[in-house]
């Protein structure tokens, strides 16, 4: 089973990407999604979160002020780290599971939607890294009118990660979302036609054999840490 990585930088477009996948069959994990359910009340996540930030990002019926800790992680580097230090060690134990069991009903690929895949640098974990790109100006603009936020508080979030023209630098295949949504269905639909096509036969081999699977996904961190260590990762390709 082929495990693609889909990210991008703020408002390029993954979740809209994400969707068209979905509505095409393919199995989609959306980090987002499992970073608000890691963070419920009761969950240790929500714990760790108001003994560090304190009573103040916790609301009276016990959720989470994502409003308020938006505002503060995303202008103290420190203080993402921490939060980040808190939910990202669950998010991945959760997408782990959900791999595993795609890959136990027999899925040729899944996706995994993560914003933070080349920070974080789970992008080392995957089979393909999928980019959805767009200009910083387009981005920004997508983010103020998606969010009815301002200038400043977009800006405070897109400056909060890597450059969107650092992280094409780590692509498989790019995703040009800079056009109109029609314009964008038709790169989905190639991005799905060429999935399909990459995953070929050996995908069986993989369910039948379980250590084919290990033996491939270890040839894959293998490669990908050559190609790092090459600083080759610039042949990217446009869907
Ligand atoms: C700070 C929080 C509460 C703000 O919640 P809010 O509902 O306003 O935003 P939401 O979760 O929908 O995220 C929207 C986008 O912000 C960006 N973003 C979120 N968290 C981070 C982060 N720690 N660093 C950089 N960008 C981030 C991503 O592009 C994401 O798609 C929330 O984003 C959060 O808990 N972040 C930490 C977990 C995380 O890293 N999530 C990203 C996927 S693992
Ligand atoms: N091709 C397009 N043309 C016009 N608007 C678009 C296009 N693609 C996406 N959008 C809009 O841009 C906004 C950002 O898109 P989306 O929410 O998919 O981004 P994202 O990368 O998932 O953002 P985040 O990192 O915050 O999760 C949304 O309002 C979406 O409807």
């Amino acid at each position: 089973m082929i495990v693609v990585g889909l990210t991008g930088g703020i408002a390029t477009g993954k979740s809209t990407v994400s969707n068209l996948l979905r509505a095409r069959g393919v199995p989609l994990i959306d980090a987002d999604v499992i970073a608000r359910q890691v963070v419920e009340p009761g969950t240790p996540a929500l714990a760790k979160i108001q003994a560090y930030f304190g009573d103040g990002v916790i609301q009276a019926v016990g959720t989470l002020d994502r409003k308020k800790l938006g505002t503060i992680i995303f202008n103290d580097e420190e203080k993402r780290r921490k939060l980040n230090g808190i939910v990202h060690p669950a998010v991945r134990w959760a997408m782990l599971w959900l791999v595993l069991g795609y890959w136990i009903r027999g899925n040729k690929y899944c996706v995994l939607d993560v914003p933070l895949l080349i920070e974080g640098s789970l992008w080392k974990m995957v089979g393909k890294v999928v980019v959805v790109y767009c200009s910083v100006e387009l981005q920004l603009l997508r983010l103020m009118l998606r969010d009815n936020s301002s200038r400043e508080d977009a800006s405070s979030r897109l400056n909060s990660q890597l450059p969107i023209a650092e992280k094409v630098k780590y692509a498989d295949i790019v995703i040009d979302n800079s056009g109109t949504r029609q314009e964008l269905e038709a790169h989905v639909d190639a991005l799905v036609r060429r999935l399909e096509q990459d995953a070929g036969w050996t995908w069986r081999l993989s369910w039948v054999f379980p250590l084919f699977m290990v033996v491939s996904a270890a040839a894959t961190l293998f490669w990908r840490a050559a190609r790092r260590v090459k600083g080759s990762r610039r042949g990217n390709k446009k869907e």
